[in-house]
């Protein structure tokens, strides 16, 4: 039996997918049942790096979604459009779908999933989150009879690698971004990566499949990582943290009905925690639930044979599937042949597609509960301390750590580390201090884990 692939984009993570498929011996023994029958492109002139039989790669790519030969497509093309669309078209032609695009399935999850259970097809998306770490899956499968409650990932690579620099090389964010993108971590326009967009994309995915519900993007909160100061990356290490882009999903309180706080922010990490030593362009996600108790998944969050990796685990698992459908309807014929009633199937394997079917209910980021470190410049004046600790206990927050060691030009800089505290009412405390005379400037706030 040959599985024939539709394959839309042959750039990095296609290209990538290509050469493991042909270059198949000594991995699953199921991989040499899969033909890669068409490959769509923009471009039929650009040079390739993988060979493939004259006539397999097209620019037409409708032609390819609505091919009655192919079983199953796979989406790498990135971007929303025409992405969306050939997914959705791919559905409604019965193919299954496998794609790495986390912009199109944190967006348009919700259409697309709904689909897809409507036309008895799978949708596989292990290369969106965490690239080649193996954490879709084993979220949907290996995990899913925890409750879990927490999830925090470093999953943006190219932040990763910035806030890892800025650290060991004492760098400004602006030189290592520059760096980033000449070694091709970071995109042309690297927006997307520095303000937490892709992250957000990929916590939006991970909280659905972990909690069983559909979170919206716009209910995901983001903040970026223009803001951490090379200042800020030496404070935070003298008080016994690294400052980490975490996106994170988590329940706001133990109740099994506990609204859900869905979050992208630069967060202090204390140094023990185990996403403290996670360096570069790694990305890993921990996952909290009950029984399990705490897993890591760590590993190459992008690139193409990694990304590839997780691409062709979920084609094989279709492939898988696919073979034991058509083994029990070759049985069915053979019963019918007999003349014995039958009715044909189609196999839907509750494991592999996604279960939620419901929103779920999200907390504002005012009512976090969480610790903050605050950096203020103030004039160097007596009693500055005291006035800062009146307006906090004002508004119910109480202060870890109060520290003043330096000058920045004429202006005091004092940094807090408060104990865990509503957001809200932080707010509400900062509001009043911006207000008070001495206060100059409040350069950097940010949470701590
Ligand atoms: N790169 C990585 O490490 C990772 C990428 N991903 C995701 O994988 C997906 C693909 O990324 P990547 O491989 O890096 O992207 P590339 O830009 O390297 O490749 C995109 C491919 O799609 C083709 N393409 C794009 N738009 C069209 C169009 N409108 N019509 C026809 N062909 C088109 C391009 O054709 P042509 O070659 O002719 O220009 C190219 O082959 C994205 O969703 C990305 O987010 C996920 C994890 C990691
Ligand atoms: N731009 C992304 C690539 C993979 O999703 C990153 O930097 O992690
Ligand atoms: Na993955």
């Amino acid at each position: 039996m040959g599985v024939k692939l539709g394959i839309l984009g042959l750039g990095t993570v296609g290209t990538g997918t290509v050469q493991l498929l042909l270059d198949n011996l000594g991995r699953h023994p199921l991989l040499q049942e899969i033909e890669i029958y068409r490959v769509g492109v923009r471009s039929l002139s650009k040079p390739r790096t993988v060979e493939l039989p004259e006539g397999v790669i097209t620019t037409d790519l409708e032609s390819i979604v609505t091919d009655p030969a192919i079983d199953i497509v796979v989406e790498v093309l990135g971007g929303l459009e025409p992405a969306r669309s050939l997914i959705l078209k791919a559905i409604r032609s019965g193919k299954h779908v496998v794609t790495a695009n986390k912009a199109v399935i944190a967006r348009y999850g919700d259409e697309i999933f709904t689909l897809a259970e409507q036309a008895g097809v799978c949708v596989m998306l292990e290369a969106a989150v965490g690239g080649g770490i193996p954490v879709i899956q084993p979220l949907k499968q290996s995990l899913s009879v925890n409750r879990i409650h927490t999830v925090i990932g470093i999953v943006n690579g190219t932040t990763n690698y910035i806030l890892t620099k800025m650290q060991t090389e004492g760098s400004s964010f602006e030189d290592v971004l520059a760096d980033a993108q000449k070694l091709g971590y970071a995109e042309a326009d690297p927006t997307t990566d520095v303000d937490g967009l892709d992250a957000a994309d990929k916590i939006a995915i991970l909280a659905s499949i972990a909690s069983g519900c559909r979170v919206d993007l716009s209910d995901v909160y983001c903040e970026g990582i223009r803001q951490v100061s090379k200042t800020d990356i030496t404070y935070a290490e003298k008080l016994g943290f690294v400052i980490k882009l975490l996106a994170i999903a988590k329940k706001i309180t133990p109740s099994l009905s506990s609204p859900l706080s869905v979050r992208v922010h630069p967060t202090l990490v204390p140094k023990e925690h185990p996403l403290a030593s996670i360096y570069g362009v790694n990305n890993a996600i921990l996952v909290e639930g009950e029984p399990i108790g705490q897993v890591m998944f760590f590993g190459p969050g992008a690139g193409a044979g990694a990304t590839a990796s997780a691409v062709s685990s979920d084609i094989l698992n279709i492939v898988a599937a696919l073979k034991t459908e058509k083994a029990i309807n070759e049985e069915i014929l053979k019963q019918e042949l007999e003349n014995k009633p039958t009715s044909k199937i189609a196999l839907h394997n509750q494991l592999l597609t996604a279960r939620h079917q419901e929103d779920c209910q999200i907390a504002p980021i005012t009512e976090l509960v969480t610790q903050f470190y605050a950096r203020f410049l103030t004039k160097d004046q007596p009693g500055v301390i005291g006035k800062l600790g009146t307006c906090f206990g004002t508004h119910g927050v109480s202060l870890e750590l109060v520290v003043q060691t330096g000058f920045q030009g004429q202006l005091a800089e004092i940094v807090v580390v408060t104990h865990d505290v509503r957001e809200g009412d932080f707010r509400k405390a900062l509001t009043e201090i911006s207000t008070l005379e001495a206060i100059d400037s409040i350069p950097s706030l940010l949470r701590v884990l």
